[in-house]
């Protein structure tokens, strides 16, 4: 095999997802040359500390600077797995700025900076490739840039956290405590170097932009998302949910309505027999709606060492092929439209609630009279265990405008016959 058979590469992160990649490079080492036309070569990785000892990865290919990645000619593929907007983003500028492919598995940098660096590799005529960003193993972003090009796309739902599916299958399904589980998920790999993104939904956040992006080809970032985490989910909440037949779900929502976007993630509850309420532990699924393909469904580990690997393994493949046969710098999703963003307040979504009331007669009434007034229809309401005076009121509502249940819970919040309000979550349907 001749010396223009051999790809360079350098890893950017040797942590859960880079050493998998090293590993599977290994692993896939004398095949790589039938799949792609030639063979893989991590001729550096990147990291912090170039003094930890990482099993399988030679010694004298560790460096922590990056300059020296940059400036060597041979290397034509950055795979980038640090994680974090910086300085991960200048990098992958930097590297696509001199010309070189880039893999990345990161949905900070993305979800912020997408565009430009879609526009950025376009102009330089390099590949980005990002499948592992999105719900890890699952093909997804190659499905909205290519197969659903074609398919007038107009609603993506999905749990595309693995580390949050897994806290709540143990919470719900062992009794497992909250604290306990997120550890757990931590120490299997699933969460964020901070595992605040993956809590309090803005991990998720960050898929769902990427693929609103994609999906209705119109620039869709962070920002624009509205999101709520699982923090506030109760035992409690999740043993009514099973009472009234359903599972929490933390769910990213997006969909083109009338010309406007609605991009938002929160907790959910889904009925025990949607396909979605079958998806447990680090397994994400995405629910795809469009105009002329109808539904699909792509279902698979969201998370963790290998599978998030072999994700970005299929992009290095992928890359390498284009490198051989001369054909980089087609990416694809470089949005050519401009919807508008709606405010959260201006979506609908029907609701639970559980409140503790004053166990007197006429406060259920009072509460409903309140709710009616605001134009909060009530779809299910049992009143349950009076004690000490306080009974518990768990209302389920039929599909209302955020603004107008908004309004609706400010009133009863005023009321005196109310105690607390214990839980407030959205409900699957319209
Ligand atoms: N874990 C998962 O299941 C998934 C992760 N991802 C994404 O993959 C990426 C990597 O995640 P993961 O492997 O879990 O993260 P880790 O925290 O396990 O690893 C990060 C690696 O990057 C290195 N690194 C971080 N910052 C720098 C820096 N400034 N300079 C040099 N090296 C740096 C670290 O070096 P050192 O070891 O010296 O500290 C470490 O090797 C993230 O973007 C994440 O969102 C995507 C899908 C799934
Ligand atoms: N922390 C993320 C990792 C994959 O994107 C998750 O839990 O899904
Ligand atoms: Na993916």
């Amino acid at each position: 095999m001749g010396e223009r058979n051999v790809i360079k590469a350098a890893l950017l992160g040797a942590g859960t997802v880079g050493s998998g990649v090293y590993a599977l490079a290994e692993m896939l080492k004398d095949e790589m040359f039938q799949k792609t036309g030639a063979s893989l070569e991590i001729k550096k990785v990147l990291v912090r500390n170039t003094k930890k000892d990482r099993p399988g990865i030679p010694k004298e290919i560790m460096t922590d600077n990056w300059q020296e990645i940059l400036e060597d000619e041979e290397i034509q593929l950055v795979i980038e797995l640090m994680g974090g907007v910086e300085p991960a983003r200048t990098y992958i500028v930097q590297a696509l700025e001199a010309g070189k492919q880039v893999v990345t598995a990161n949905k900070d940098v993305l979800a912020e900076h997408g565009q430009e660096i879609l526009s950025l590799a376009e102009n330089s005529g390099c590949d980005i490739q990002f499948e592992a960003a999105v719900a890890g193993a699952i093909p997804i972003i190659r499905p909205l840039k290519q197969s659903l090009a074609g398919s007038m796309l107009t609603e993506i739902m999905g749990i595309v956290n693995g580390t949050t599916n897994y806290i709540l299958t143990k919470m719900s399904e062992e009794g497992m405590d909250y604290k306990e589980a997120l550890a757990k998920a931590t120490e299997l790999g699933y969460a964020e170097a901070d595992p605040t993104a993956d809590v309090e939904g803005y991990d998720a956040g960050r898929k769902i932009a990427i693929m609103s992006s994609l999906a209705f080809n119109s620039k869709v970032t962070f920002s624009d998302v509205y999101m709520e985490g699982i923090t506030k989910i109760t035992s409690d909440d999740i043993r009514y949910a099973k009472e009234f037949g359903y599972v929490i779900k933390l769910l990213g929502v997006t969909k083109l309505v009338d010309g406007k976007i609605e991009v938002k993630v929160h907790p959910m509850l889904i009925p025990e027999q949607h396909p979605l309420a079958t998806v447990r532990d680090s397994f994400n699924a995405v629910f795809v709606h469009g105009e002329a393909c109808d539904d699909a469904m792509f279902m698979g580990r969201g998370a963790g060492k290998m599978p998030t690997a072999s994700a970005v393994m299929g992009d290095i493949i992928i890359v390498m092929r284009n490198i051989v046969h001369d054909n980089c710098g087609w990416n694809g999703g470089v949005a050519y439209k401009n919807y508008p963003v709606k405010p959260i307040e201006e979506t609908r979504s029907r609701y639970f609630l559980r409140l503790q009331v004053a166990d007197k007669p006429g406060a259920l009434a009072n509460i409903a009279g309140v709710l009616g007034n605001n134009d909060v229809s009530i779809a299910q309401v049992v009143q349950k265990r009076a004690r000490d005076g306080v009974a518990e009121l768990v209302v389920i509502t039929d599909s209302v405008l955020e603004r107008h249940f908004n309004d609706a819970l400010m009133i009863v919040k005023g009321m005196s016959v109310l105690r607390e309000v214990s839980g407030i979550i959205r409900v699957y349907g319209d």
